[in-house]
C-alpha cells in the first residue's frame, strides 16, 4: 500500500482513533501520525504504548501542518473542537470525523471550518465495546463497511483519496446522506444499545429481590445479549441526545411491537408467536430469497409497515 496522506492528525485517542492508527500503520498509509487527547493521562499513555508517531498537548497544535485531521472524539465533544481548531486550518486540508450521528455533526462541525477545507463526515462501522487509548486493534475495519457522509459542493478528489485511506485500513466504502445515516443507524445500532443498557437495569433492578442470582447466573443469552451494555456512557449518551428524532421513532416502533408481543404471550397465540420467530429467525440468519417472504404475522396491526 503506499502513502495517502503526509501526515494525519487524530483528535482523541481512544478506541477508533487508537484502531485507525495501528491500521494505517499496517498499511503505510501516512507519513506521520500525530495524536492528542484532552486527558493528560491518555496523552501519557499513547506516548507510552507508541500508538503514534508524536502526541501533542493540544489540539490546534497536532492539526499543525496536517494533510488529514480526524475528530475521534464523543458526538457531543466534537463542536468544541472544531471551534478550537478552526483558526489553525491551512486551505486544502481535509478534515473527517468518526461520530456515530452524522446530521448533528455536520451541523455543529462544518460552521466551524474556514473556506477551503475539505469536510468529508465519516463512520466506520465497526467497534467493541471498549475504549480509551489502549482498546484499538488493526484489524477493527477489516471486512467491515465505513460510510462518507460528503456534504453539498465537496471536491470529489478529496472524497475519493478519503476512500483510499478507509480502504487502505481494510474497510469497504460506501457514501450515504446524513439524515438516512442517522434513520439506519438508529435501527442497527443506536436502539439496540438502549435495549441493551435497559435489559441490564431491568437485571439490576431485580437483583435487589433475587439476592444477586440474577447476575451470579446470568446465562449466555444475556451476556450475548448485553455485551454493548459495557459501552463507553459519554459515548453513548451523546447518540441519544443528537440522534433523538430516529431514536424515538425506531423506539416507539419496538415499543409497538414488544407490546403486540406482550399481548400475544399473554392471550396465549403460540401459532403467532412460532410464526413471528420463524420469520425473525429467518431474517437474522440472512436465509430471506427474493420472492420467498414468508408471511409475518401482523398482530392485528395490518400488513403496512410504513
Ligand atoms: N466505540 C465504538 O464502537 C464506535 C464505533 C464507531 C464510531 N464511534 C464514534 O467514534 C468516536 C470516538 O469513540 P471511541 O469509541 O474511540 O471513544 P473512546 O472513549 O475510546 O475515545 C474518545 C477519545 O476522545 C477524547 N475526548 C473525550 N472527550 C473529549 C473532549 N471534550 N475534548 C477532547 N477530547 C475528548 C478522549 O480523551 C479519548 O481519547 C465517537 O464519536 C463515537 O461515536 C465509536
Ligand atoms: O460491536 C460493538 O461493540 C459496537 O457497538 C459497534 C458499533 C455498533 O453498534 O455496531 C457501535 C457504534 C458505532 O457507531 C458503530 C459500531
Amino acid at each position: 500500500m503506499s502513502l495517502v496522506y503526509k501526515r494525519v492528525a487524530l483528535i482523541g485517542m481512544g478506541l477508533i482513533a487508537g484502531s485507525m492508527a495501528l491500521a494505517m500503520r499496517r498499511g503505510g498509509l501516512a507519513g506521520e501520525i500525530v495524536g492528542t487527547a484532552r486527558s493528560a493521562e491518555t496523552r501519557r499513555i499513547a506516548a507510552e504504548i507508541g500508538l503514534v508517531d508524536r502526541v501533542a498537548e493540544t489540539a490546534a497544535e497536532a492539526v499543525r501542518g496536517a494533510d488529514l485531521v480526524v475528530l475521534a472524539v464523543p458526538v457531543g465533544a466534537m463542536d468544541q473542537i472544531a471551534a478550537e481548531i478552526g483558526p489553525h486550518l491551512e486551505p486544502g486540508v481535509t478534515v473527517t470525523d468518526v461520530g456515530s450521528v452524522k446530521r448533528a455533526v455536520i451541523e455543529a462541525v462544518g460552521p466551524k471550518l474556514p473556506a477551503g477545507v475539505h469536510f468529508i463526515p465519516g463512520h466506520p462501522l465497526a467497534g467493541t465495546e471498549h475504549s480509551g487509548p489502549r482498546a484499538g486493534f488493526a484489524e477493527l475495519f477489516d471486512n467491515r463497511w465505513c460510510l462518507l457522509v460528503p456534504v453539498e459542493g465537496t471536491d470529489p478528489a478529496a472524497t475519493a483519496r478519503l476512500r483510499t485511506l478507509w480502504e487502505g485500513m481494510g474497510a469497504h466504502v460506501e457514501e450515504m446522506d446524513a439524515d438516512h445515516h442517522d434513520l439506519v443507524l438508529a435501527v442497527t445500532s443506536h436502539v439496540p444499545h438502549l435495549i441493551a443498557y435497559t435489559m441490564v437495569g431491568v437485571a439490576d433492578d431485580l437483583r435487589r429481590v433475587t439476592d444477586s442470582e440474577v447476575i451470579k447466573y446470568s446465562a449466555a443469552g444475556f451476556r450475548d445479549f448485553t455485551r454493548i451494555a459495557a459501552s463507553d456512557p459519554t459515548m453513548w449518551r451523546d447518540v441519544f441526545l443528537t440522534n433523538k428524532e430516529a431514536t424515538l421513532e425506531i423506539l416507539g416502533r419496538f415499543t409497538e411491537e414488544l407490546f403486540a408481543l406482550q399481548r400475544a404471550i399473554r392471550t396465549g397465540q403460540g401459532e403467532q408467536l412460532f410464526d413471528y420467530f420463524t420469520h425473525t429467525r429467518a431474517i437474522r440468519r440472512g436465509i430471506i430469497e427474493a420472492g420467498q417472504d414468508t408471511d409475518a404475522p401482523d398482530f392485528g396491526r395490518g400488513k403496512a409497515r410504513s
